[in-house]
């Protein structure tokens, strides 16, 4: 769609406030004309002696009155246009921001969050001028021009308006010259700031490793240097903006020069009076406003149309996954993978190939390998974060498509690697997988994921307030922190991906036991552990070790320590490594 088209739906469904915005400017350009016929009027009165006294003084109240309804009629049409575009920006960042939490990682992993991030702000406000100040100043300049041509020409004398037009197609011309380089300079622009967007994002979520490789200077220079084409581009577009003027002044001063001499000629002639040239060069006058609003109109809509390129394919993206699915989770769910494969986009080799396991309700699964083996994809798979290449999931039998996701996020509690705590207090963070749980149940949780104790520790315990604006908690408190809150969910499926890594062995045998116990209250928890340390899988029902995106060795912990494999060779050095830290 255009942004054509997009504007006009959008005045289409918020008529009222375009037309209530419409009807006042119509009547400020009908005040607006009306006043140099008036003053000319008065001069003539003046000049012949007719008009003196009240007379006079009546001319002049309905001179002032006019004046102050203008005033008034554009305060209106301000609070009504401006409230009709600025709901133009809520409406495309609620859009932009619903349709980016449905796509799926391989969405955002083709994008920078910083060009996202320029596309909701400056982008956005683009488009918005373009809805706002834009069509106000085309609505306003073109009835403007119509009436102050009629006034010209039918009010005052058809052959001097059209003598004084002579130099007008002339600047028309240099307009749809100059438009085509604003376009190219506003795309660049808003590019530009995109990529200064992306590096401050980037240097802000990096800061301590900038700071710790001493690079702080080089990303300021990169920053500066960003900038600067950023403020460079802007700048083209603004001395291409600023060749409009002379050509507005060129095209008024040669259209005064005529109407004066040939205006002249004719008040010579007594054929015009003065009282009338003096309208007639009011009214060439008021061009100038039209025309410097074809200047900004253009300026603004190419700026508005740039965004609207750039904007645009990202509200149309098809979704990377599709939602179409209607089925509920069943309480106690029987996972499958079959004959799974799946690679990246963009990625040369499989992550996993012709996978097969099964997972029965209540069960236990470890997962282990090498780095690299597919573990965490494999995860992913099962969260739907990714549709598989090849085979597929089942949940019961059914595929995972045919359940809603909605439905498989909330029965699925997932602590990853590097858990992400928002900008809240620590109990919050907690419940955000059950809003409405009990303070009571905040802290069971975080007792089973053994950071009950850290968190009493904190400034102000379970209030204190963690993520960007908040205390920086250790990688281990955030793993447990991170567990509590998938714990508190109840979810039947818990996925914990090398979510141990950061806690030490004995506060990882505490974690273990607790989940050990909780499913032995509630049999119907089905949990996947992936781990590098395999102290976090031998009480696993059944283990697998993935090399290569494919199982090379499964089995319950006693069975696979019997093998010569990977798993008995890592499990005879983590054993020696623990009993030399125990010494
Ligand atoms: N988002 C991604 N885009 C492209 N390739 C990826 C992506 N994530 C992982 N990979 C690749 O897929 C393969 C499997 O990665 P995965 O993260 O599943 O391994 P893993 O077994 O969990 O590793 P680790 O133990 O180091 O966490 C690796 O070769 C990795 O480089």
């Amino acid at each position: 769609m255009t942004l054509t088209r997009m504007l006009a739906g959008f005045v289409r469904r918020r008529w009222r406030a375009y037309g209530s915005a419409a009807v006042m400017l119509a009547a400020i350009a009908l005040l607006t004309v009306w006043i140099p016929r008036q003053v000319g009027q008065v001069v003539d009165g003046l000049a012949a002696g007719r008009l003196q006294g009240p007379a006079l003084l009546q001319q002049l109240a309905l001179l002032a009155g006019a004046g102050l309804s203008i005033y008034l009629l554009r305060v209106g049409w301000r609070m009504a246009l401006f409230a009709a575009s600025y709901s133009l920006g809520r409406e495309l960042r609620t859009q932009l921001y619903a349709r980016l939490t449905l796509q799926g990682p391989a969405f955002f992993q083709a994008r920078r969050t910083g060009d996202l991030m320029a596309l909701a702000t400056n982008d956005i406000d683009a488009i918005e001028m373009a809805a706002g100040d834009a069509l106000l100043a085309a609505f306003d300049g073109s009835l403007t021009l119509l009436l102050v041509l009629a006034m010209m020409t039918l009010g005052v004398d058809w052959r001097l308006g059209l003598a004084a037009l002579l130099p007008f197609p002339l600047m028309a011309f240099a307009f749809w010259k100059i438009s085509d380089h604003v376009h190219l300079a506003w795309q660049s622009s808003l590019a530009r700031f995109s990529d200064m967007n992306q590096h401050v994002q980037e240097g802000l979520a990096g800061v301590r490793t900038v700071r710790a490789l001493g690079l702080v200077e080089r990303n300021a220079q990169q920053f500066s240097e960003r900038a600067a084409s950023a403020a460079e581009a802007s700048f083209r577009a603004q001395r291409w903006e600023a060749a409009y003027e002379p050509a507005v002044g060129m095209t008024l001063g040669l259209g005064m020069a005529i109407a004066l001499g040939f205006g002249g000629w004719l008040v010579a002639h007594s054929q015009l009076s003065i009282g009338q040239l003096t309208s007639f060069t009011m009214y060439l006058g008021q061009l100038i406003w039209p025309m410097f609003a074809a200047g900004w109109v253009l300026s603004l809509l190419e700026r508005g149309k740039a965004a609207w390129e750039r904007l645009s394919p990202l509200l149309d993206a098809p979704l990377t996954l599709e939602d179409h699915g209607t089925a509920t989770l069943p309480a106690r769910p029987a996972i499958r993978f079959e004959g799974l494969g799946f690679a990246y986009p963009e990625a040369a080799t499989p992550a996993l190939k012709a996978l097969t396991l099964a997972l029965h309700p209540g069960q236990t699964l470890g997962i282990v390998g090498p780095t690299g083996a597919g573990k965490s994809t494999l995860l992913r798979l099962l969260l739907r974060q990714f549709e598989p290449s090849q085979g597929q999931v089942l949940i019961d039998g059914r595929p995972l498509p045919e359940f809603a996701l909605a439905s498989l996020r909330t029965a699925i509690a997932w602590v990853p690697q590097e858990p992400f705590l928002f900008s809240a207090s620590v109990a919050e963070n907690i419940a955000l997988a059950r809003p409405g749980a009990s303070r009571a149940e905040i802290e069971q949780a975080a007792r089973l994921a053994a950071v009950d104790d850290d968190i009493r520790r904190l400034p102000q315990g379970y209030e204190t307030e963690v993520g960007e604006r908040g205390v920086t908690l250790s990688g281990g408190q955030r793993q447990r922190v991170a567990i509590a809150r998938a714990l508190l969910s109840e979810a039947p499926i818990l996925l914990l991906d090398d979510a141990l890594s950061a806690v030490d062995t004995g506060t990882e045998t505490q974690i273990l036991d607790h989940l050990r116990e909780l499913r032995a209250a509630r049999t119907e928890r089905s949990v996947v552990i992936v781990s590098h340390r395999l102290s976090a899988v031998m009480e696993a029902d059944h283990i697998v070790v993935l090399r290569g995106g494919c199982i090379v060795e499964q089995g319950r912990h006693e069975e696979l320590v019997e093998q010569a494999g990977w798993y008995a060779q890592q499990w005879r050095y983590q054993q020696l490594e623990a009993s030399i830290e125990a010494l």
